[in-house]
């Protein structure tokens, strides 16, 4: 059985001070973990806080990027031996920002797939089209081409554990959320690829999670299809309220 798993992620939004308010908000509320797991992605900046207000709740804790090697001289990045070390859970990989705007590749992506596992954390790998390529019919190759450059030299056994994202591009931030149709149909074939690229029992374990304008008032919808685990929540996680609403979606 695969556990769901709510992920907000914050992206560039929160300093310290609104991170402890809003882990000291939700912290009482949130589900058991094996009931649904709770995550909040948070700029690197706000991890100490997020740490120390979340220790001991049902709060899980990730970083929205980490680098792929733990250290020497690469000006600005964030080491994933550190993250683990601060007691990090998740790290959030190749988010479609980070591929756009930063430049980041299918090869990177897969580095730093192996860094975190190798720094016994969990990746939230993330894929997902443009609209331009899904008006030109071609999502499922895209997709499968991208977790298959992801997941590149992972075992059979690191690929079960792990989450991938799917989250198509002009579904992010735009309030166009995919159907649950469409979400389901592009999640299927990730987990297909898996089998493909792995076994039956590596597919059946692996997480998926859907994201793009997920709100409180679609989760129920999308949480119901047989091959989406859980979410991957921008705007809809930055206030308690709403964040709430969404892991508690099963109530
Ligand atoms: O990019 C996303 C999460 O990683 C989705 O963002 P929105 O929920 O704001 O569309």
């Amino acid at each position: 059985m695969r556990t769901p798993i709510i992920a907000g992620n914050w992206k560039l939004n929160n300093n310290p001070e609104d991170t402890t308010k809003f882990v000291n908000a939700v912290k009482d509320q949130l589900p058991d973990s094996n009931k649904v797991e709770s995550v909040i992605a948070a700029p690197a900046v706000d991890l100490p806080a997020l740490l120390a207000a979340a220790k001991g709740s049902n709060l899980h804790t990730a970083a929205e990027n980490c680098y792929f090697e733990n250290s020497g001289a690469f000006t600005g990045e964030t080491s994933p031996q550190v993250l683990n070390e601060m007691g990090i859970n998740y790290v959030v990989i190749g988010h479609s920002e980070r591929r756009d705007y930063f430049h980041e590749t299918d090869e990177d992506i897969n580095k730093k797939a192996h860094a975190v596992l190798d720094n016994q954390m969990t990746p939230i790998i993330c894929c997902g089209e443009t609209l331009e390529t899904r008006e030109a019919g071609k999502t499922e190759e895209w997709v499968q081409n991208q977790v298959t450059a992801a997941l590149k030299e992972l075992s059979a056994q690191q690929v079960a554990g792990l989450v991938i994202a799917y989250e198509p591009i002009w579904a992010i931030g735009t309030g166009k959320t995919a159907t649950s149709d469409q979400a389901q149909e592009i999640c299927h074939v990730i987990r297909e690829t898996v089998k493909d690229l792995y076994d039956a029992t590596t597919s059946d374990n692996v997480r998926i999670q859907y994201g793009g304008s997920v709100k409180p008032a679609n989760v129920k919808d999308l949480m119901s299809k047989p091959d989406i685990d859980g979410g991957l929540v921008g705007g809809a996680s930055l206030e308690p309220e709403s964040f709430l609403q969404l892991v508690n979606y099963q109530d």
